[in-house]
């Protein structure tokens, strides 16, 4: 063999034995230890010293082992060997290193990483590792900066679970608002339109009777034109306090279905119990006595209207509205402040 068929196979020597050295490496084998002479030194991915003897060097591979127990995924950019001299060759390697942790942050980072192999007992032996990764987090005790990377993960999910919680809470929010009636506070149209049809297809499965009473403030122009619109507002935040008040049963609503028009929704209740809470809400609000100089009374008042409906599969949600409708309109039309129910 001529020298440089000698310093060939030499360099080959050498090459499977860096692979076989990368390969024990990532698959966590601790026969590696073995490869390391014991005039050894080095310098490990986050560490701040110097590693001057082999065991001390042993002890840094096995915490890097129980630190990363699984296998790790070498990308290999670029190799060189480097012939010394006779008995001294020194492989610089350039890769990615791929971590197998669950944030993957530690997944891509590019390492440098230079072995220094000699010749001992005419056997190579690696008498130099210097690793260079650019872990800056690294605690005491870490190979790899995998606390502060955990640490640093639990904080953003902190962060996000925070986030999520706001979200939530602005969109029950928004709900809530997109729900309500800016003016009296209590469910706008929106709302009872939703409640109406779930409440009817209810009715319409257990056959129980659904009422709905409806209610309009009697000459309300002439409030406004009397006492303004700021008072009229005043007027119908109280009307709909009264509302609130008398109607209480779970699953009873109170609505405000547009301009001076309430309404409220009965489930489980025939025309007779529903004419009961529209004569007790006309009492009630008699009782708050709003004076209102431009009707008979002295005081403001509703019509009312009454319709109860045990809805077959036929029927549709209008139905029992426009009965109900129709028994206001024939309030107003017999002198207004009166309750009127609808034919069964
Ligand atoms: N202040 C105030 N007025 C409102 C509001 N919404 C509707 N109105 C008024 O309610 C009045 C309703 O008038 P009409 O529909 O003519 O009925 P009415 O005067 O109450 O007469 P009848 O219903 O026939 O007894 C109008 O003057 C509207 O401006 C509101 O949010 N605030």
């Amino acid at each position: 063999m001529n020298t440089k068929d000698a310093q060939t196979a030499r360099q080959q020597r050498i090459r499977s034995l860096f692979d076989e050295y990368i390969e024990m490496y990532s698959s966590r084998d601790d026969r590696l230890t073995a490869r390391f002479s014991s005039n050894f030194s080095g310098y490990t991915g986050g560490g701040d010293f110097l590693v001057k003897d082999c065991a001390e060097w042993q002890k840094i591979t096995r915490q890097d082992f129980a630190q990363v127990p699984g296998r790790l995924r070498i990308e290999m950019l670029d190799l060189s060997l480097q012939d010394i001299s006779d008995d001294v060759v020194v492989v610089a390697a350039f890769f990615h290193i791929h971590l197998p942790v669950p944030d993957q942050i530690l997944s891509r980072e590019t390492a440098r990483l230079v072995l220094i192999f000699r010749i001992e007992d005419a056997d190579w032996k690696i008498v130099h590792s210097g690793i260079s990764i650019p872990y800056h987090l690294v605690e005491s005790g870490e190979v790899y900066p995998l606390k502060g990377l955990h640490e640093r993960n639990s904080q953003l999910e902190t962060l996000v679970e925070a986030r999520t919680r706001e979200l939530e809470e602005a969109n029950l929010k928004l709900e809530l608002l997109s729900n309500t009636d800016g003016l009296t506070g209590i469910a706008n149209r929106r709302s009872f339109d939703h409640v109406f049809l779930q409440e009817w297809q209810r009715a319409q499965r257990s056959g129980n009777p659904l009422a709905l009473i409806m209610l309009d403030v009697d000459h309300f122009k002439l409030f406004n034109d009397r006492y303004g619109h700021l008072v009229g507002d005043d007027c119908l935040r109280s009307l709909a306090q009264v509302l609130l008040k008398e109607v209480r049963r779970s699953g009873e609503l109170v609505a405000r279905y547009g301009g001076e028009e309430f309404v409220v929704l009965l489930p489980d209740s025939d025309l007779h119990a529903a004419a009961d809470t529209a004569r007790r809400i006309q009492e009630a609000v008699r009782a708050l006595a709003i004076p209102h100089a431009d009707v008979p009374s002295w005081i403001v008042s509703f019509s009312l209207g009454v319709a109860s409906l045990t809805p077959n599969r036929e029927q549709v949600p209008d139905d029992l509205l426009s009965k109900a409708d129709a028994a206001l309109y024939h309030a107003k039309n017999l002198g207004r402040d009166r309750v009127e129910l609808a034919p069964l």
